[in-house]
């Protein structure tokens, strides 16, 4: 009899063994992270998209490729393996993980996360998962905080497992609801020169405060955890934006659609948000390479609907110097 990792009750049936594995390595994961050594962030080598790898991402991967073997899992896709692993020839579940996320984080004690995407498993590593991201039957993450939560998705709302003292994940929502009323936005604003023009002009209608076309006050955030952001703007609202931009190997951003955006984009719209690539909803796309980067914009949907808008106004309105936007009072 396998120890209890996490609360099944509101669980499907078929993706127990699954998630039970899932929070047995996260909640692994989480003890390592809580006492490990200054080792974790030591650089051990490049991954497939040529970022730099941290030991925490070495071992965070192996954990969660071995917890899974043994969950009915064929197909095991990671950010930090070049190629999808078979793991159960048996399996019916692909599962594509960014094991550990927001690594820049590890040596700082910020928070940092593991994202996953779940879809049927297929005949083949490239059926599995070169797909439509709307094929997905779960998605979720573990965020490695002050609080150590699991937030996922079944296709039914979006739950939220806490940790316990004893080691088990525990339901303590059972229906989060992204809220509409913040005024915060996450975006790494050190970029800001190398944006394009309408993501620049939406930025600086943040920035112009009350006086500007937004008639309010902005705050802003950027913990460089994706995992993080998204849990915040999951709890209190907002918008994040990880847009393309012109630096070489930006074009497409830095996040990778198969196990950062479609995993998250599922929960946000669960939530009653909205995610896209700065257009287009992310659900609405076709993965075409594990690795593949996209633009990622989410939050309350009305903010990510202005964001995509600001893409389709005139040339002669794309400039920060507007005054009041054509297309929005405020
Ligand atoms: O360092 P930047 O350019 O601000 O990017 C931060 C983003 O990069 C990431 O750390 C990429 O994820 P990984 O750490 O898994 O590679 C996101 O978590 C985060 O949102
Ligand atoms: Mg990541
Ligand atoms: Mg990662």
């Amino acid at each position: 009899m396998t120890a209890e990792t996490i609360d099944t009750g509101r669980i499907p049936a078929e993706l127990r063994p699954l998630m039970q594995a899932l929070a047995g390595a996260g909640g692994a994961l989480e003890r390592i992270i809580r006492s490990g050594s200054g080792e974790l962030g030591a650089a051990v080598g490049t991954n497939a998209g040529g970022d730099g790898q941290k030991a925490l991402d070495v071992m965070a991967d192996d954990l969660f490729r071995d917890a899974l073997a043994g969950a009915g899992v064929r197909w095991f896709a990671s950010e930090e393996q070049d190629d999808a692993i078979e793991l159960d020839p048996q399996g019916r579940l692909a599962v594509a993980i960014d094991p550990l996320d927001g690594s820049s984080n590890i040596d700082t004690n910020v928070s940092i996360g593991t994202i996953f995407a779940v879809f049927p498993a297929e005949a083949s590593a490239e059926a599995s998962f070169l797909r439509p991201v709307r094929q997905q039957i779960c998605g979720g993450y573990i965020i490695y905080g002050p609080r150590c939560a699991m937030v996922v998705t079944f296709g039914d709302g979006v739950q939220q497992y806490a940790l316990a003292a004893d080691g088990v994940f525990r339901l303590v929502e059972s229906r989060m609801v992204l809220p509409d009323c913040s005024f915060e936005f996450a975006i790494n604003a050190s970029n800001y020169r190398h944006w394009s023009r309408p993501i620049r002009a939406y930025i600086d209608d943040c920035l112009a405060g009350i006086e500007g076309p937004r008639e309010a006050n902005f705050n802003m955030r950027w913990i460089a955890s994706l995992v993080a952001e998204a849990h915040r703007i999951l709890t209190r609202g907002g918008i994040f934006l990880y847009p393309a931009d012109a630096r070489k190997g930006y074009e497409k951003g830095r996040l990778r659609l198969l196990y950062e955006a479609a995993p998250i984009a599922f929960l946000i719209e669960q939530a009653g948000g909205g995610a896209s690539d700065a257009s287009e909803a992310i659900l609405d796309q076709r993965i075409t390479s594990l690795h593949q980067r996209t633009p990622l914009v989410f939050g309350s949907a009305e903010k990510v609907a202005r964001v995509s808008a600001y893409h389709d106004l005139p040339e002669t309105e794309i400039s920060a110097l507007f005054g009041h936007r054509g297309l929005f009072r405020a």
